[in-house]
C-alpha cells in the first residue's frame, strides 16, 4: 500500500489586512525576523510560513493601497484568522478597516477568528518605547543618562474604546453573537513593530486559537490549504518564507 508523504504545506492560513502605511508587513518582519527594517509598500501580497509546533500556519501579508483591493477577497479564502490593522495616528485608517476591508473576508472561514490591532503604539505611548525584552531590535546608541523617549509621543486619534467598538460591529457584522465569542479585551492589541511591544502576544494569541480549526481539519480528513491555487502573488522587496 501506497504511504502518503507529507509535503510542508501550510495547515491553516491567516490573513492580515489593512490601509496602506499601517504597518502590516513591518509587524510580519518583526514577528518571523525579529526585527524593524525598511520597507517598501507591498505590491499584490506574499506568504510566510511559520512552524508551530508541529504545524504550519502561513500568514499572508496583503497590500493596503486601493489599486490592490480587488486581491483582497481573494487572499482571505479559506482563512482561520483575520488581523484587521490600523495605525493608531491615523482615526482612517479604523474608518477604512469597516469601509473598505471587513467585506472582503466574506470569503474566509464561516469560524475565522478576527483581531483588531492598533499598530504604531510607540508614537503615542511611552510604554510602547521600550524594546519588547523578547524581541530584537536594531541596536541603538548607548546613552550614558537617563533615556528620553525615543520620538516625542503624538496624539492618539484611534482609542482602545474605538477599537473596542469596532470589533463588536465586526462581530455583528459576521452575524456573530458577543456573548458567545471571543471577548474584544482579548482580541483588540496595541502594537509597535518598531519596539516589538505586543507583537508576540498578538501572533501567538491567534496561533493557539487557531489549533481547534487545525485539528477539525485534520479530524475530518480535508486537504490542507493549497498554496498552488491561482493567486497573483507578486512579493515584496522583503521577500517571504520566513
Ligand atoms: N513608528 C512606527 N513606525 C512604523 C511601525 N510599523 C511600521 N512603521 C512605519 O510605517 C511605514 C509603513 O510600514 P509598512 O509595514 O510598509 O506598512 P504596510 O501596512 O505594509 O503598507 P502597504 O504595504 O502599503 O499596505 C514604514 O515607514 C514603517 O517603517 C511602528 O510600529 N512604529
Ligand atoms: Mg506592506
Amino acid at each position: 500500500m501506497r504511504q502518503a508523504t507529507r509535503t510542508k504545506k501550510p495547515d491553516v492560513k491567516v490573513v492580515i489586512l489593512g490601509d496602506m502605511n499601517v504597518g502590516k508587513t513591518s509587524l510580519l518582519h518583526r514577528y518571523t525576523e525579529r526585527k524593524f527594517k525598511d520597507t517598501i509598500s507591498t505590491v499584490g501580497g506574499a506568504f510566510f510560513l511559520k512552524q508551530w509546533g508541529p504545524y504550519n500556519i502561513s500568514i499572508w501579508d496583503t497590500a493596503g493601497r486601493e489599486q490592490f483591493h480587488g486581491l483582497g477577497s481573494m487572499y482571505c479564502r479559506g482563512a482561520a484568522a483575520v488581523i484587521l490593522t490600523y495605525d493608531v495616528t491615523n482615526w482612517q485608517s479604523l474608518a477604512e478597516l469597516e469601509n473598505r476591508f471587513l467585506s472582503l473576508t466574506d470569503t474566509a472561514n464561516a469560524d475565522c477568528i478576527f483581531a483588531l490591532v492598533g499598530n504604531k503604539a510607540d508614537l503615542t505611548d511611552p510604554f510602547a518605547q521600550e524594546p519588547d525584552s523578547e524581541s530584537e531590535s536594531d541596536p541603538q546608541p548607548v546613552a550614558s543618562c537617563p533615556t528620553p523617549p525615543a520620538s516625542p509621543v503624538q496624539h492618539k486619534q484611534v482609542s482602545r474604546e474605538d477599537a473596542v467598538a469596532l470589533y463588536a460591529r465586526v462581530l455583528r457584522y459576521k452575524g456573530l453573537d458577543e456573548k458567545t465569542c471571543l471577548p474584544a479585551e482579548r482580541m483588540c492589541f496595541e502594537t509597535s513593530a518598531k519596539t516589538g511591544y505586543n507583537v508576540d502576544a498578538l501572533f501567538e494569541t491567534l496561533f493557539d486559537l487557531v489549533l481547534p480549526s487545525i485539528l477539525k481539519k485534520r479530524s475530518e480528513g480535508e486537504a490542507t490549504v493549497d498554496l498552488e491555487t491561482p493567486l497573483e502573488v507578486r512579493r515584496t522587496k522583503a521577500g517571504c518564507c520566513a
